[in-house]
Order: structure tokens, then C-alpha cells, then sequence
């Protein structure tokens, strides 16, 4: 499905092309509706369009309410516009191009450029990233069975973990600490293969591991910091979180390159992915793309798991019946457990605004939408509306089984919900979020009943956007043996 070149059926590519076409009859970008810029107050604007960076997501699913499923909003000099309707959606992939441009994080690219760092996958553009993404595909996200072991165990080693840190009356401490040095440890897992276990034996890989974990959360938690304020003017004033920014980064590089190094002398089998980077790939540009992965890994898949151990919590009889369902089907990938994850997406999708610069001028919805405009997909806003979810606040895992779907008069539109983006540069990462995360959560679900405690029953847990969505609290939950 993720072949390295966009593959898009001859029928479609027509019908699309021909949709593609501007012709007279279509309307003109400006007649987009949108927020009207005042003019001569430049930057103002955008701090009256967007609002509080951590509530834009709330933000543009008003103005979508407002103006509809398209809306134009220029920010800074960008002209940008935001889709809700999964068929314009999909049509932004459609007309990506050979080499999709996508926008980044403006603290990263001022780093990368002061430094002369250069980056990974998600940083990489044109041929190069073509070719690097193309010894990717086939093992990440076509015949990934090979993966499937080694994320187990660490699954199986974290649960052992959450058995022994666990009191059973009070929460746990340090989830999403906790859920961090998991992804990491998964991300390590599928690079060393069976050598990973042989390296976790040993203390010295241990501490690395642990370091390591702990600097790349830093990373998060530090640009998190910075969305408030531009990298050049935190740079400038010296600002606390960008001082910590410019410590922490060059330390993941250094440990990352010592994890590396120890995985490679301690190999002793060639089952993980380090091998085929290594034959592949030069060294500097295995070690960019590996830190990449696990800086990529990170936060996206602890929260996304913090999201959903949430959701299980404090819906209890939902947490019985996806329960039952696991134990029954006697598998790490049941049906419901796949809901579990599909649906946490649906209501907090980690990357809430995926986006492209579009390779050509195309029509969106009759409007003539100019090349190098950013198109944003409001994902947030549109695993949230009705017209593609029935009763969308709702956590309902079984709305994503096709056999009850079939008989209920429900909707469910899938390609509303869009977490892992589509298309040539979708993530790389999908399967092994998806296999982690079904993993992780079948095996807590058959070993513990999980609540929330009464005082966190009582405050009202909302997404908010640092870089990517997560709790505007940290969330609480109680793990008690079955
Ligand atoms: C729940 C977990 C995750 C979510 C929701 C997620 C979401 C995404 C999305 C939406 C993109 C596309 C961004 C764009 O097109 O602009 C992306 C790209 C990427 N993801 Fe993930 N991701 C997750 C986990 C992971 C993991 C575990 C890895 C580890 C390998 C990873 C590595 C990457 C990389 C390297 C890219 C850039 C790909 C490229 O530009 O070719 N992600 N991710």
C-alpha cells in the first residue's frame, strides 16, 4: 500500500486530473472564506487568527463551524488553507507529487540551521529522501511480520514493570515517563532485533537506554516550550527552554551514537533493521535517520498510549467488554483492541493539523487553490463531527467493527480519521505504533482492571496542543491485579 512512489489506481488518476484542471469557471483562491486580515498590523494578525497555541485546535474547528468545511487563513507570510471534508482530504494526497513537502517544526529548522545539523526521514526533502524512504517501506510497513517478536517481548517485560511499580490502590507514578522509555526501548527492539534482549543484560545499555529516554522526553518538553514564541526571538533573549533545547539535543545525538555503537558490537544476530541500515545506508546518515525515528517515536506513541489507558479507565464497562473480547480471542490483535486504538486516534490524534504545500495549482472544492499554498488537514476537527461519526464525543472502540457497523445504523467515516496521514510520506512508523500499542494494551487489559482516582474523576481532562496533543493534566490511572 506504501510503495516508496505514489501509487494511485489509472481509473482515479484520471477522474483526479481531471478535477485537478483549473479552469474559468472555478472560483478564485481570495473567494475562499476566512478570518479577513487588518491590514498593517502584520504579526498581530496571527495572534488574533490563532489564539493560544495550546487551544488551536479548538480555535480552527470554530472557524470551520464558521466558514465550512474549507477555509482561508493567511499566517505570517503563508497563505494556508484548512480542509474538514475527508474527500479534500484525500485529494491533498492525491496531488502530493513524487517529493511531498511537508511543514516543520520552525524551532527544529532555526536549530538545524544554526548548527549545520542535518536531519532525518521527516527533515529530508527531494531525491534524498526518496531514496532514503525507499529501504524503509517494504520492512516498516509492508512485510513487517519479522517485528513482530521483539516488540512483544518488550511488551511483555513492560507489563512485568507495571506489576512491580504497582500498589493497586493508588495511580501510578510517572505514566507517561514510564510510556516514553517503552517506545524507546520498542524503537531499540526493532533495530538490534534479538540482540536487544542480549544488550539489555547488560547495566551499561541499561543507563544508555534510560539516559537516552530521558533526554529525548527533554527534547519534547522543551520545544513544547518553545511554540509560544518564535526560535529566532527565544534565541536572541536567551530564553530558558531554548538554552535547554541547545543542551539537550547535541546529548541525544551523543547517546544515541553510543547505543549504536554498543548494538553494533554486540550483535549477534541479523534480524534487526540496523543490519539492512547498515548495508544500505552510509554512517552519518543512519545514525540522522535512526535519532530521527526515536525522536519521532517518542511522544507520539507514550501519548497517544496515555490517551487510550485514559479512555479504558474511565469508561469501565467498555474496558469489560474490550476485556472480554481479548481473553476470548485469544489474541494480541483482536478486532475491539484495534478499535481501542483506532477510536483514542479519532478523538486525539497526535499530530492534530497534517500538512502539504501543494505541488500545483488545484481545485478544492471549486476554488482554484494556488501552487505552494500550505493545505492543512483539521483532523481534530474532523474525528469530530457528526456528519462522519454518530454521537462523535463518545468513546466507542466497536464503531471501527465492520460486522457491527454493517447492522447498526451508525456512521463511521473512515477516512475522516487520518492519524498516520496518507500517502507517500505517511508515517513510517504506523505498524510499529499499531503493533505496540495492540500489544501492550491486550496484555494490561488481561492483567489488570484499570480506574481513575475519585479526585481526577472529578477534573476534566482536555487535549491541548504541545507540538502534539496531550492532557492538559497529568493523567491518572490505578492498576489493579486481576
Ligand atoms: C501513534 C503514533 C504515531 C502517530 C500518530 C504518528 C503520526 C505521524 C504522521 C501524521 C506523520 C506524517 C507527517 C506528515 O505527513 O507531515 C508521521 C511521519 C513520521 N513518523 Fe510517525 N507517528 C507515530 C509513531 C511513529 C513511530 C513509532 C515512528 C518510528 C519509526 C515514527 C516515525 C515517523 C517518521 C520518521 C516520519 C516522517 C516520515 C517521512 O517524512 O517520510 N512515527 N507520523
Amino acid at each position: 500500500m506504501f510503495s516508496g512512489r505514489k501509487v494511485i489506481p489509472q481509473l482515479f488518476l484520471s477522474t483526479f486530473q481531471q478535477s485537478t484542471n483549473v479552469s474559468t469557471h472555478n472560483v478564485p483562491f481570495l473567494k475562499i472564506p476566512g478570518p479577513k486580515r487588518i491590514p498593517f498590523i502584520g504579526m498581530l494578525n496571527d495572534v488574533m487568527h490563532l489564539g493560544k497555541p495550546a487551544e488551536l485546535h479548538q480555535r480552527i474547528s470554530k472557524y470551520h463551524d464558521t466558514y465550512g468545511d474549507i477555509f482561508r487563513l493567511q499566517i505570517g507570510a503563508q497563505q494556508a488553507v484548512f480542509l474538514r471534508d475527508p474527500d479534500l482530504m484525500r485529494k491533498t494526497f492525491q496531488v502530493e507529487g513524487t517529493f511531498p513537502k511537508h511543514p516543520l517544526p520552525e524551532s527544529w529548522t532555526y536549530f538545524n540551521k544554526k548548527f549545520g545539523y542535518q536531519r532525518g526521514l521527516f527533515f529530508m526533502d527531494g531525491k534524498d529522501w526518496l531514496q532514503a524512504r525507499q529501504i524503509f517501506n517494504k520492512p516498516l510497513l509492508k512485510d513487517f511480520i519479522w517485528m513482530e517478536p521483539p516488540i512483544r517481548n518488550v511488551c511483555e517485560a513492560k507489563v512485568v514493570d507495571i506489576e512491580k511499580m504497582s500498589d493497586q490502590h493508588t495511580a501510578f507514578e510517572g505514566i507517561e515517563s514510564f510510556l516514553y522509555k517503552w517506545s524507546v526501548e520498542v524503537v531499540l527492539s526493532v533495530m538490534l532485533g534479538k540482540s536487544f534482549e542480549q544488550c539489555q543484560a547488560s547495566s551499561e545499555f541499561r543507563e544508555l537506554v534510560q539516559q537516552f529516554s530521558r533526554v529525548v522526553y527533554d527534547i519534547f518538553k522543551h520545544s513544547a516550550e518553545l511554540m509560544n514564541i518564535p526560535p529566532t526571538i527565544a534565541d536572541r533573549l536567551n530564553v530558558q527552554a531554548w538554552q535547554q533545547f541547545e543542551r539537550v539535543v547535541p546529548e541525544t545525538i551523543r547517546l544515541a551514537s553510543e547505543i549504536i555503537e554498543f548494538g553494533i558490537q554486540h550483535k549477534h544476530s541479523n534480524d534487526g533493521l540496523l543490519d539492512l541500515m547498515t548495508q544500505k545506508l552510509e554512517k552519518s546518515l543512519m545514525m540522522r535517520i535512526f535519532i530521527d525515528f526515536i525522536i519521532a517515536a517518542g511522544d507520539t506513541t507514550a501519548f497517544a498510549t496515555v490517551w487510550a489507558l485514559h479512555l479504558l479507565a474511565s469508561d469501565r464497562k467498555v474496558q469489560e467488554r474490550v476485556r472480554q473480547n481479548v481473553n476470548d480471542s485469544n489474541s494480541l490483535e483482536c478486532t475491539a483492541i484495534k478499535g481501542v486504538v483506532r477510536e483514542t486516534l479519532r478523538l486525539y490524534p497526535v499530530a492534530p493539523f497534517v500538512g502539504r504545500f501543494i505541488e500545483n495549482d488545484t481545485v478544492f472544492d471549486n476554488y482554484t487553490v494556488p501552487k505552494d499554498t500550505l493545505v492543512l488537514l483539521s483532523l481534530y476537527s474532523s474525528g469530530r463531527d457528526e456528519r462522519f461519526f454518530s454521537d462523535p464525543e463518545q468513546f466507542n472502540p466497536y464503531r471501527w467493527d465492520r460486522s457491527i457497523a454493517k447492522t447498526s445504523s451508525s456512521t463511521t467515516t473512515a477516512a475522516a480519521s487520518l492519524p498516520f496521514a496518507l500517502g507517500a510520506r505517511s508515517c513510517i512508523g504506523q505498524k510499529i505504533a499499531q503493533l505496540q500499542m495492540h500489544y501492550l494494551l491486550s496484555m494490561i487489559l488481561t492483567k489488570f482492571d484499570m480506574s481513575i482516582p475519585e479526585k481526577q474523576r472529578q477534573q476534566q481532562i482536555k487535549p491541548i496542543l504541545k507540538m502534539i496533543t496531550v492532557p492538559n493534566m497529568p493523567v491518572q490511572v490505578i492498576f489493579k491485579s486481576i
